[in-house]
């Protein structure tokens, strides 16, 4: 069965954070994504061409509060809206009052109905005349949010059969990653079991192995919690490093994530439930990693 609709890239994650000021001088002094957009009571950052690759909101508890998919075309998001229209999901538009801050044309928002995460899609996006320049953390874009689920099966039962997510590796009930085809990456959005629905975490990928090495030794200086690497995940392949940003929600940084082809791609594998497919280089994470951030889920008004 074909992918209803075709996807391009996660644009955007949207968190509520508890402390706006001191979360926007996190995510942008400290790993360089540059402010693109400020409002009261929120603030647009950007890692890549687009607009917003990072919205933060003042809120009175951290979490996830949404996550932006841009689509292959403007004839997507038609098919997308009718797609979830015929499956009898409440497709609300993107309030028109929110457009300019998105620096969207137009687009709609659906409850995921197992973890109530909404996932907002839209097709034209606005790129800003001058072009991102990595900051300095040498990001180069936002890779993949990961949702904690407590019932993966059902999760991913939804993501793949109504939002066209394509699997491209799973640990048996407990880990599946997810590529929005025809989006090479690996994965853009993966799921892991845990006791209860919430944010796992937020990945941005740097442009060099180094990148990864400078971070941690600078994340260090500056007293950041790191609960997890450097390291090299078995899944995507990629060497990562997790830490804390200033409410415990975990963000990653990674290089080197497999690519898969429009065509003829791997099948998934099922890979070993153990220490050695988180980390090949035998670390173990910290009881904080993945450990903090709601799902939001209603966008809290
Ligand atoms: C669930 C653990 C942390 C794990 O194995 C993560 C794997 C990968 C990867 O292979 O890249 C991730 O980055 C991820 O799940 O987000
Ligand atoms: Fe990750």
């Amino acid at each position: 069965m074909g992918a209803p609709f075709l996807y391009r890239q996660l644009s955007y994650v949207a968190l509520n954070v508890s402390d706006l000021s001191a979360s926007r001088a996190f995510y942008s002094d400290l790993l360089g994504l540059e402010v693109s957009g400020e409002q009261p009571e929120c603030v647009a950052l950007r890692c890549d061409d687009h607009a917003a690759s990072l919205i933060l909101y003042q809120a009175s508890e951290p979490g996830l509060r949404r996550v932006g998919f841009q689509l292959a075309a403007k004839a997507e998001l038609n098919k997308a809206r009718q797609h979830f229209e015929g499956l009898n999901y409440q497709v609300r538009d993107i309030p028109a009052e929110e457009l300019g801050f998105l620096r969207v044309a137009e687009g709609f928002r659906v409850y995921e109905p197992t973890t109530g995460v909404v996932f907002e899609y839209f097709a034209s996006v606005m790129e800003l005349g001058r072009p991102y320049q990595p900051g300095l953390a040498n990001i180069q874009r936002l890779g993949h949010v990961v949702l904690r689920v407590a019932d993966i099966d059902a999760c991913w039962a939804v993501l793949e059969r109504d939002f066209g997510l394509l699997s491209s590796d799973f640990v048996e009930d407990k880990a599946v990653w997810a590529r929005c085809y025809p989006n090479p990456l690996h994965h853009s959005l993966a799921l892991v079991k845990s006791a209860e629905n919430g944010l796992h975490h937020v990945n941005f990928m740097v442009s060099e192995i180094d990148d990864i090495g400078r971070t941690r030794n600078r994340l260090l200086d500056e007293g950041v919690e790191i609960v997890f690497g450097p390291g090299r995940h078995k899944p995507s392949g990629s060497v990562f490093l997790y830490f804390l940003d200033p409410d415990g929600m975990t963000a990653e940084f990674s290089f080197g994530m497999e690519e898969f082809p429009v065509e003829g791609a791997r099948e998934p594998r099922m890979l070993e439930n153990s220490a050695s497919t988180m980390d090949l280089w035998g670390g173990r994470p910290k009881p904080e990693f993945s450990s903090a951030g709601k799902i939001i889920g209603e966008d809290a008004e």
